[in-house]
């Protein structure tokens, strides 16, 4: 198969979504957040915002681990603009999408709900959301709605990954 990047906001669920599908359809996961710079982790817990200039080199990483893995590849990546999807699909053909969809309450209430073991600070929530571009209408992206149970999403996810003849 190609490889899919589950992505979205802060708290969307793609750590979640990207464990489970790995598991269920025996696929590497590659977690985008460890990826970052230790600067970029820094400016995060610090409430400071990453620029197109802090996601450069982690997209680099990102495009060469997707190039490394022909086979393909689970990522999470907050994937939040379309230029910096434009560069994953440069180093994956096909790459393909699934936009984890919350609206922002949910994502507040779950980024504060983790916020004592996870270093992304809080404040950061808003700007995720005024970055964010949706990917919808893009070729190879599937939306899902990220207030749904985990379980499903998985089943709904490995569905559109591996269509069967009669739903086709
Ligand atoms: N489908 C779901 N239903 C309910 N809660 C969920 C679901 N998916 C994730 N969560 C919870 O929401 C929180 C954020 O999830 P997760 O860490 O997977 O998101 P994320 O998008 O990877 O976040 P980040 O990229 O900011 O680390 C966690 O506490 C997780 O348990
Ligand atoms: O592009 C970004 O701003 C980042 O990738 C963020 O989205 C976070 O790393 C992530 O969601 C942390 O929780």
């Amino acid at each position: 198969m190609n490889s899919i990047v589950i992505m979205g906001v802060a708290g969307c669920g793609k750590s979640s979504l990207g464990a489970a599908l790995a598991q269920a359809d025996h696929l590497t996961l590659l977690e985008g957040d460890d990826y970052h710079s230790l600067a970029s982790r820094e400016k995060m817990r610090q409430g400071i915002a990453l620029t197109d200039a802090d996601r450069d080199g982690w997209l680099a990483t990102l495009g060469d681990a997707l190039r490394a893995q022909p086979q393909g590849l689970v990522v999470t990546c907050s994937a939040l603009k379309r230029s910096y999807r434009e560069r994953l699909r440069q180093a994956a053909p096909g790459l393909r999408f699934v936009f984890l969809d919350i609206d922002k309450a949910q994502a507040q209430a779950r980024v504060v709900a983790r916020a004592p073991s996870h270093f992304f600070s809080t404040s950061l929530v808003d700007n995720q959301f005024a970055t964010l571009e949706s990917p919808v209408g893009e070729a190879g992206v599937l939306r899902v709605d990220a207030l749904r149970p985990l379980a499903d999403l998985q089943t709904e996810v490995s569905a559109w990954l591996h269509p069967t003849t009669e739903a086709l």
